[in-house]
């Protein structure tokens, strides 16, 4: 019966944040301190009594590490989890592997922004020369998707949104509608394209968007998985922390 409560979370900040690297489907782990930003993810969690039945999540390790540490601290590592390329973060094309810092001071930040949060215009196309494209191509998690016949070589938020939407309709909407409590421990545009579709945000509005790594946030959704009033986009945390942290986001593409 709605309303609905669904909690998402970015993963800790992973060591290739931790660089301010461009980092898309590279499999990072988490840096020392992404471990800490998940287990206080996971403390708040706790802190406001929340119990899920199920967890969705990525392919990718830094996601994984986060769930884990957040259902060790909830006592809740026997849940069922799903996990999906589908909820990967967004593919960055060429621009993998490159200092997010360097590459502002190289083609301006302007155009940094606009690869970082624009709504549909794409990194530069990775190719098969890259230096991450066969550990990335070759990885056998992908064994069950996406086809390599369509295997991302680069991604717009608009084209994340496309491969993300269908899962989160098909497999995490029908749950939710069901009363189960959900966690989704995925990515920062993974999530930017669930927000942007829960909340209709305009192009615009979503190219403001940063989403820190590992503060939980709420939604509370209506019978349609609409946001209820005021229902919207909730973090557990202090506004100060969170303010930094987003702010935090938002200078890594900065030039020096
Ligand atoms: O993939 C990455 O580089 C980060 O996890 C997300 O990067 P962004 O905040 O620059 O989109």
């Amino acid at each position: 019966m709605a309303p609905y409560k669904v909690v998402m979370v970015r993963h800790g900040e992973s060591e290739w944040n931790q660089k301010n690297l461009f980092c898309g489907w590279v499999d990072a782990h988490l840096s020392d301190k992404g471990k800490e930003e998940a287990a206080k993810a996971g403390q708040a969690l706790k802190d406001s009594n929340h119990k899920f039945d199920i967890a969705f999540t990525s392919l990718l390790s830094r996601a994984h590490e986060t769930l884990s540490i957040i259902l060790k601290i909830l006592g809740q590592e026997t849940i069922p989890v799903e996990q999906t390329w589908r909820l990967n973060e967004r593919h960055y094309g060429a621009l993998t592997g490159l200092n997010k810092t360097e590459t502002a001071t190289k083609y301006g930040e302007e155009q940094v922004q606009i690869w970082r949060r624009s709504y549909d215009v794409p990194p530069p196309a990775m190719d098969d020369k890259h230096p991450y494209y066969q550990e990335i191509i070759d990885d056998p998690r992908y064994t069950n998707g996406p086809p390599r016949d369509h295997f991302p070589m680069f991604e717009s938020l608009k084209l994340t949104i496309e491969r993300t939407l269908p899962f989160w309709n098909e497999k995490i909407a029908p749950r939710i509608k069901e009363g189960k409590e959900v966690i989704i421990v995925a990515h920062g545009n993974s999530l930017r394209g669930i927000v942007k579709h829960l909340d209709r945000m305009d192009e615009e509005r979503i190219m403001g968007l940063n989403l820190p790594t590992g503060i939980p946030f709420v939604y509370i959704l209506d019978e349609r998985l609409r946001p209820c009033r005021d229902g919207s986009l909730k973090f557990l945390g202090d506004p100060e922390t969170v303010k930094k942290a987003v702010e935090e986001v938002a200078k890594q593409g900065k030039a020096k």
